[in-house]
């Protein structure tokens, strides 16, 4: 059996947040000391043999990440985001909110305005005392038309947005019709998307209201993702014809998940703002010996 064996020798802090249950096990590592491959992850990340999450933020100092370095300037903080299965993902909007949470909470931010670096470049979040935090998610790029999405035989077509991440979006008359999206990923052509997707399936609920069920690039079926839903509001605003970029009149969308709500509005310049809760449940220590055991290569087995 292949595997890799990490270094660690110490107990490794870390602490488990959610974002409308999109769920993260965060690991504060500022100097960015800890190794972290993508086995380590998926460990951690395992429901089971794990602590369990959708996903890990590694917390680290920008200009130690050689990844963030040149947004150091701009963002004190990195955001080195990990699906559950150990690959890198651009961004994660619920995740930057609980990051953007534990670093108040941990005193190295103040409440008020700060800037998180992230592969998908620097997101301005707002934070207060308690209750939601807003995020502005940047622009949404319509890379390409014509995107099928299948699952469990049905098809349907997708717009293709996307946040940073890459996302199909495809509106269906029932969210029962996504099927079992766990055992099931529904894959669209692999030449729209040649890094994977994050597919979105979406019915309405009400003026400038939807509902949606998501199937995570690396993750499989959450319960939130925070990149999906603003996807998903910018392409029921096209489908609705509100373009503000174009009308000059912001639109708001309420996007209800399984884990909960996201309040989505795209601004007149394109900026899309994204409110939701972020809340750290616990924290503790790291047992070294899950991180230096031979683990193997594979990952298809870390969805609970
Ligand atoms: N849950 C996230 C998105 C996480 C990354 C995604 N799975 C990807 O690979 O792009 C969110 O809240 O945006």
């Amino acid at each position: 059996m292949d595997g890799v064996s990490t270094s660690q020798t110490a107990p490794i802090a870390f602490l488990k947040g959610h974002g409308t249950e999109n769920d993260f096990v965060i690991v504060p590592d500022p100097d960015n000391a800890v190794d972290l491959p993508a086995t380590a992850v998926a460990k951690l990340c395992d429901r089971r043999a794990g602590i369990g999450g959708d996903g890990l933020l590694h917390v680290v100092r920008s200009a130690d990440h050689p990844e963030a370095r040149a947004m150091a300037d701009e963002a004190e903080w990195f955001m080195d985001y990990r699906n559950a299965d150990g690959s890198n993902a651009e961004m994660c909007g619920n995740g930057v909110r609980v990051f953007a949470r534990y670093l108040q909470r941990a005193g190295l931010v103040e409440e008020g305005d700060l800037a998180v670096a992230t592969r998908g470049g620097v997101k301005k979040v707002h934070l207060a005392k308690d209750g939601d935090v807003t995020v502005s998610m940047g622009r949404a790029r319509f890379p390409e038309e014509g995107v099928m999405v299948t699952v469990d035989g049905r098809s349907w077509p997708a717009l293709n947005v996307n946040m940073g991440n890459p996302h199909a979006v495809a509106f269906v008359e029932d969210l029962d019709h996504a099927g079992n999206l766990l055992s099931v990923p529904p894959f669209s052509p692999a030449s729209a998307y040649p890094d994977g997707v994050n597919v979105e399936f979406v019915v309405e609920r009400g003026e400038r209201h939807v509902a949606m069920r998501v199937h995570e690039r690396g993750s499989g079926e959450t319960r939130s993702c925070g990149t999906g839903a603003c996807a998903v509001a910018v392409a029921a605003a096209r489908r609705d014809g509100a373009d503000p970029s174009v009308t000059g009149v912001p639109v708001t969308y309420t996007v209800d998940l399984p884990g909960g709500r996201l309040v989505i509005t795209e601004r007149a310049d394109g900026e899309i703002e994204m409110t939701g809760p972020a809340v750290i449940v616990a924290e503790g220590h790291i047992d070294p010996a899950l991180l230096t055991q031979v683990v193997p290569v594979s990952t298809e087995t870390v969805i609970a």
